[in-house]
Parts: structure tokens; sequence; C-alpha cells
């Protein structure tokens, strides 16, 4: 079951911990990814600023450079001339040459023509494309850039769709897109003199695009017109199989969907995040001197866009390594704490079990102690006191807090009690025998041993061992009463008669009363012995201390002091008075019938005693002297006859 629990335990202190740093982890390691994926989104919006600009920026070059060769005085009067052949010829040369050097120093365009009204090529450059055999095809007229630039305005401008420039790539053997500009040539007059056409390296321009656009080595680019023609001479980092003229939107319909529904947006697909914007070069930024600018209408707008990958929990974590050391850190000190709280709970609870089990035990041992526990206020009222105690006193626990221990001390040993009581209260240790009287009157005699607790110098509370030393005291009692005692006759002995009378003569002498004290002496005892035996002497013995204690105050002492000889001790009792006592008892005894079995025979014994009676004399400390005299008058009583009494004084002792 401690097991199972343990377990519990250990289950609990690895889970709760996890889901605890885990709810307090998540928002944190979410804001934080929020804010990478946010960084990223940021980033796609300046790379595709970046790119606008870039595309703006070659775009309006290209577009001022053919508007400035149009407004080319020199192209005008070439266009406009009717010189001499050799003048033609000799001016034809030097714009050729010129336009050869233009296009040569501005790689950026592949060639340059001027085309008359009729669609024939008057000039291009350079001039070894010019002269190249294979480029035979002079004639324009049925061309889009021809035809639309024919109808323009002057400073009009016609930009054709991307396209391969067959021609050139047959002269240069690469494949390289081309963009076809053109605009009309007017003379001074305003008279319509022919077109120039600008043939531009769209590998060029799409490639400072790109360039300008990677300068996150992630990002990918993408540059559609607005069929989903690739515009791109490189592939996207997406898309890398995709070239120049190849249909984006067929091989990629799931980006380019939303990418026709709106002018600019962004939308996350898959791990990636699409940034884009439409790019119309006919309206859109143009800050050159150009009038209106014209192009195929299903090719434009074009669609600018940059790709990165978002980042995701994983790529986080993979990307930042010191997030997966402070999550395991986090996590196995978290779980660690868990185990480590889990174990010392589980000792703790242990260690509580055993407190308790101590604690039972140990009230269990203070309940039934063989002695008294209490603890009392400083009013003497009841704290605390052990089940024995309770019993002793014939209490419940309701009297705890109730009652009053100086209650149940007798009155005989309350001054001692209290006296002990002072003392502990004072912080002392004390201790006192008395008397305890229980709610039903049941006495036990005790010794409190008691100790003070005191607190900012006050008392507090005092705790009390209680011994009952009743049985002490009742064996106590006994053995003083058998060391006084006569065990035959049950009367008290010589020992005590000497105690005692020292302490009545002393009496006596305070208060000047009369004490006076009679011998007495069993007639012919031997004889009795003799005739009926020891046991029929014993016999005749107490009766005839029965007879004499039925004749005697409580005050009188009796006393066995030898054999059959016996004294009476009578305090306040003048010696006329003793041998009035004295002549009762003679007459009683006299009386007097011990019956006993005699070899089975009931037989009746008759005894007599001889009595001396004296009193103490005045002055006399001890009985010594009025012993003597006693005996003396025993002894006469013996000599004349026995059954009598004689009073025997000091003179006439003397
Ligand atoms: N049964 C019995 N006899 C005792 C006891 N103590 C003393 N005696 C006997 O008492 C007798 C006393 O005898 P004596 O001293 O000669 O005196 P007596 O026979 O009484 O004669 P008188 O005193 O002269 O009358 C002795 O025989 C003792 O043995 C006792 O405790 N029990």
């Amino acid at each position: 079951m401690t097991q199972q629990r343990l377990y519990a335990r250990l289950i609990l202190a690895v889970l709760l911990p996890l889901i605890l740093v885990t709810a307090t982890l998540w928002p944190v390691l979410h804001m934080h990814l929020e804010t990478r994926q946010e960084s990223i989104r940021e980033e796609t919006r300046a790379i595709l600023q970046v790119g606008e600009s870039t595309l703006l920026r070659d775009i309006n070059e290209t577009l001022s450079y053919a508007l400035a060769i149009a407004e080319m005085p020199i192209i005008k009067a070439h266009m406009t001339s009717e010189d001499t052949e050799n003048t033609e010829n000799s001016t034809s040369a030097q714009l050729s040459s010129f336009l050869s050097t233009l296009v040569r120093h501005y790689p950026r365009y592949t060639k340059l023509t001027l085309i008359d009204n009729q669609g024939n090529e008057v000039l291009s450059a350079p001039t070894e494309l010019a002269s190249d055999p294979r480029f035979t095809a002079k004639r324009h007229a049925s061309t889009d850039y021809f035809k639309a630039a024919s109808k323009l305005l002057a400073r009009d401008l016609y930009i054709s769709p991307p396209g391969r420039n067959l021609q050139y790539e047959l002269f240069s053997g690469e494949v390289i897109p081309v963009v076809n500009v053109a605009t009309p040539i007017f003379d001074d007059q305003g008279e319509r003199e022919g077109v120039v056409l600008l043939s531009l390296n769209w590998q060029h321009l799409s490639e400072a695009v790109h360039q300008a656009m990677h300068i996150d080595p992630d990002a990918g680019v993408l540059l559609a017109d607005a069929q989903g023609g690739w515009l791109l001479t490189e592939g996207s980092q997406r898309l890398p199989m995709i070239s120049f003229g190849d249909n984006y939107a067929r091989l990629a319909a799931e980006p380019w969907q939303p990418v026709t529904e709106q002018v600019e947006g962004a939308f996350t697909l898959g791990n990636h995040q699409l940034r884009f914007q439409r790019f119309d070069i006919r309206s859109q930024g143009y800050q050159g001197l150009a009038g209106r600018i014209f192009s195929q209408d299903d090719t434009l707008p074009w669609v600018l866009g940059v790709s990165l990958t978002m980042p995701t929990w994983k790529t986080l974590l993979q990307d930042d390594a010191s997030v997966i050391w402070f999550l395991l850190l986090t996590y196995s000190t978290a779980v660690a704490l868990g185990i480590y709280w889990s174990f010392s709970s589980h000792q703790q609870r242990k260690l509580r079990h055993q407190a308790v089990l101590h604690a039972n035990e140990v009230s269990k041992l203070y309940d039934s102690a063989p002695c008294g526990y209490h603890s009392l206020n400083a009013d003497g009222v009841i704290l605390k006191m052990n089940q024995t105690e309770l019993d002793w006193l014939n209490l419940d626990r309701d009297a705890i807090g109730q009652r009053c221990y100086l209650d149940f001390v007798s009155p005989a040993s309350l001054p001692d009690v209290e006296a002990a009581f002072q003392d502990v209260k004072a912080g002392q240790q004390a201790e006192a025998e008395c008397t305890l009287v229980a709610d039903d009157g049941q006495t036990r005699h005790v010794i409190i041993q008691a100790v003070g607790y005191r607190e900012n110098n006050r008392f507090m509370y005092s705790n009390a061992t209680v011994f009952d030393i009743t049985e002490r005291k009742q064996l106590e009692e006994k053995l003083r009463a058998q060391a006084m005692t006569d065990p035959l006759t049950g009367v008290f002995n010589r020992r005590y008669l000497q105690a005692q009378a020292s302490i009545e003569i002393s009496r006596a002498s305070r208060h000047d009363t009369p004490i006076s004290l009679i011998a007495i002496d069993i007639d012919h005892f031997k004889h009795i012995n003799d005739e009926y035996g020891h046991d029929a002497g014993d016999e005749v013995l107490k009766r005839f201390t029965d007879v004499i204690k039925g004749l005697l105050r409580q005050e009188d002492l009796l006393c066995r002091v030898g054999g059959e000889e016996f004294a009476i001790l009578l305090p306040s009792t003048a010696l006329d008075r003793a041998q009035q006592v004295a002549e009762r008892i003679r007459a009683a005894v006299e009386q007097a019938q011990v019956s006993i079995e005699n070899a089975d025979v009931p037989t009746t014994i008759y005894i007599t005693a001889s009595f001396g009676v004296t009193h103490i004399e005045r002055g006399e400390k001890t009985l010594k002297a009025a012993i003597k005299r006693a005996d003396n008058g025993l002894y006469e009583a013996k000599e004349t006859g026995r059954n009598r009494i004689v009073i025997s004084l000091r003179s006439k002792s003397s």
C-alpha cells in the first residue's frame, strides 16, 4: 500500500512538473515563435519591396533610355535624311557605330533597331548582329511592337511581353529572353518617321531582381506574368526545375490560385510564407518622361513574390539549440524536484506515521502508568490528568479544565500541599505527602512531586507525578501496631507502655492532673497451665484481657508486661479512683467464667487476680518508680492471700 502510494506520488511528481512547466513555458515559447514568424513576415515584406524597387528602377532606366534614343537628334536626322547616298552611308556608318558602342556598354540591351514607317529596318546595332547573314529578316511590319508603336504618340512606349529572341539565341548560342521596348520617332515638325526598338536582355533585369530579393539565401523569388508564365531565368527554391517561359500557373497551381484573386497579399503554404503583389509597368510607379505605356493586356500585370520558410516548433528547436537545452534543463530540474518532493514527502509521511504511533504509545503509557500525572494552572485547575489519577479521584475527562485539584486534598494535608504548590509556582521543584479524597469519598495516601514551568518570569503550569503510597502506609501502620501490641491478647506491650507513659506523664504534669498505675497478676496461673494445658492458659489470658478492656475508658492503657502480668495506666485518674477501677476489675475477673474443652469435656475455669495500685508522684518523669511501687503492692497482695488490692505509696514503698 505504502509502495503503491509512492509510485502514485512518483507519477504525479513527473506529470505535474511537466504540466506546470509546459503551462508556464508554452506562452513564452509561443510568443517566441510568433515573434520569429512575424519577423519572417516583415522580412518577406522588405524583400518584396526591394524586388519591386529594383524592377521599377531597371524598367525606369530602360524606358528612359529608349525615350532618350528616340529623342536623339542624330537619330531623328537619320530617319528624316534625304541626302546623297554617300552622305547617307557616311552618317549611317557613324550612327551604326555609335549605337553599337551604346549597346556594348549597356549589356542589358541585346539589340537596338531603327525601323521606318513601313516596317523596314533602317539601322541595327550592334553591327556584328546586323551584318550577320543569319539575321536576314529586316522587316518588322508584322511584329507586335511595330504595329503597336506605329500608332503611339510621341513619348508613348510599347513594351512586349518577355519572350525568347530566337535571332539573338542563334547568334550568341545562349537562351536569352528579351523584352522589346518600342517607341515612335517623330521629326521636329511632328512627322512620324519610324520606330526605335530596344531589345532588353531580360535575363539581366530578372537576375538583378533575383539578386536583390535573394538577400536571404532561404528566399524563393517568384516573377510571373498575368497568365502564370515564369519570367525569371532561374528556377524557384520550391520549384527548381522551372525555367523561363514555363507555365507556373500549371506547375504550381496551389500557390497560384490565391495570387490571381488579390492585388497583393500573403498566405501560408505548407511551412512557407508567400508574399506577393501585382506589378503593372503600364501604370505602376513609372517616374520617367514617358507618356503612356502600352503592352499586351493579357500578360500584365506581372506577379512579383517572395517566399520564406516560416519557423515552426521543429525548426525553432532545430535552429536554436539553446532552447532545447533550456527546455531540457527546465523539465529535468522540475522532474528532479518533483521526484525529490515525492521521496521526501513519502519519508515525512513515514516519519509522521511513526511519530503518531510513538505519540499513541506515549499517551498509553501516560494514561496507564502506575502513578498519576497531572498539570495545573496557577489557580490549581486541572489542565491535564492521566487516566490512572482520574480513576483514583473517580473523575471523568470532563473534569479537566473544570475542577480544582486542591479540592481533592484532605483538609489535614491541605496546608502542606498549598505550601508545596507555592514553591512550584515560584518555579521550584516541590514534594508533598498528602491524603487525596476522591469524589466517591475514597481516600488515598500519596506523595506528589511537582515542578513548575515559567515563561517570561510568569508561571505557566505545573507538571506533577503522584505516587500512591496507601499500601505502604497501611503496612507501616500494621508494623507499628505490631511493634506496640501483644500478639496473643491484642493489648499493648511493655515497650508501648514505656513510650506512652512518658507522654502521659508530661501531659499530666503540664495540666497538673493525676495519673495512676495498676499492676495485675493472675493468681496461680501455673496451676491452670499445668491442669488444663498451655492452650487453655492462653485462652484464659485472652478472656482475662477481654474482661478488663470492657471496664476501662478509651484513654486508659492496658498492657501485658509479662507472662500473666498486666499493667493499666490511667490518665487523669486519682489514686482512690484507680483503686475503685481495680476493685471493679478484681470483682469482674472473679465472676468471669472461662469455658474450655478439657479432654473433649467442656470445662469452666474460674480465676482471680491480685492488684497493686499506685499513682505517679509529682516530679516523677518516668514510670520506673511507679512500676516498682505497684509491683510492691502486688507482691503484698499475693503475700496476703491473693484476689485482693493493695495501695502502694512512695512512703510506704521506700
Ligand atoms: N499458657 C500460658 N502460660 C504462660 C504464659 N506466660 C507465662 N505462663 C505461665 O505462667 C506461669 C506463672 O507461674 P508463676 O510465676 O509461678 O505464678 P503463679 O503460678 O501464677 O502463682 P502466683 O503468681 O504466685 O499466684 C508459669 O507456669 C508460666 O509458664 C503464656 O503466655 N501462656
